[in-house]
């Protein structure tokens, strides 16, 4: 599904934190957006989900205003993967699991099994199978980040919204994770600080800094020394990848006269 994002501004109070962003995201594609704390990652993706509602501008799917689309249509179409999730719910993980479906319920309670198959999907895309009758509240960080990911691809989503998702997971879970979802054929958009996962996986790399998008385009072409100096202070060199057809990114640290 094509995401347009049209002139879209926040404020929480007084406090700006997006002044007039716009990106049209082609449908499909993997889109890392990037930039430093608190320059609103996270507040767009809230945006963009309808959990915030923009005060000026729009967030369009194919053509149709998110603000038009009733509760259950937004939630078939947009699913989102917060950073951080409430620890303290009664459920097990297949109970959080199964809250994807709850956009596909009717009035009527639904025969046994409906929705089996895309639950099972789901569990196994995010590797959770072997934790689904667990507590959810007995699961560490990583497994908590990837029943997330497995309650929100149960909604059938055809776009993805993911806030910092490898935050809680080991490298052999991070790179496994953004590989499946960059393969997943929807559009997703994932907040990312890691900047070699940004090289490896995604399409496309959005840069927000106060308040607007400050550069977007190929992550090769758009995650420069020059950015990683400029946007967060770092002294990087971004070279060429010693084994595959891609650059990575090598800090060595604070940029002189940066220190804070
Ligand atoms: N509920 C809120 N009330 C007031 N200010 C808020 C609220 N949520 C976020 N902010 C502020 O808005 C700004 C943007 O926050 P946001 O969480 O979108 O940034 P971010 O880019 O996702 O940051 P990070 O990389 O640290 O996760 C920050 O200055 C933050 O302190």
């Amino acid at each position: 599904m094509r995401l347009q994002i049209e002139d879209v501004c926040f404020s929480y109070g007084s406090h700006q934190v997006l002044d007039g962003v716009s990106a049209d995201l082609a449908d499909g594609g993997f889109v890392g957006l990037i930039g430093p704390n608190g320059c609103g990652k996270s507040t767009l993706l809230r945006l963009i989900a309808r959990v915030l509602r923009p005060q000026g501008g729009r967030v369009l799917l194919d053509g149709r205003d998110l603000a038009s689309f009733t509760g259950r249509e937004r939630a078939r179409a947009v699913a989102l993967v917060e950073q951080q999730s409430a620890t303290r719910l009664d459920l097990t993980a297949r109970q959080v699991v199964e809250l994807g479906r709850i956009p596909y319920r009717g009035r009527w309670p639904s025969r046994a099994g409906e929705g089996a198959e895309a639950l099972a999907a789901a569990a196994a895309f995010a590797n959770v199978e072997h934790l689904l009758h667990r507590a959810w509240h007995s699961l560490s960080g990583g497994e908590r980040q990837r029943v997330q990911l497995a309650r929100a691809l149960a909604q059938e989503p055809e776009v993805l919204l993911l806030d910092e998702p490898t935050n809680h997971l080991d490298p052999g879970h991070q790179i496994d994770f953004l590989q499946r979802v960059s393969k997943l054929g929807i559009t997703s958009v994932a907040a990312l600080h890691d900047l070699e996962l940004a090289l490896g996986f995604c399409d496309k790399v959005i840069v927000l800094d106060g308040g607007r998008i400050a550069v977007r385009g190929a992550p090769s072409e758009v995650i420069t020394a020059s950015l990683m100096d400029n946007l967060y202070g770092v002294d990087a060199d971004v070279i060429d990848h010693p084994r595959l057809p891609r650059r990575h990114l090598v800090w060595s640290g604070v940029s002189e006269g940066r220190q804070r």
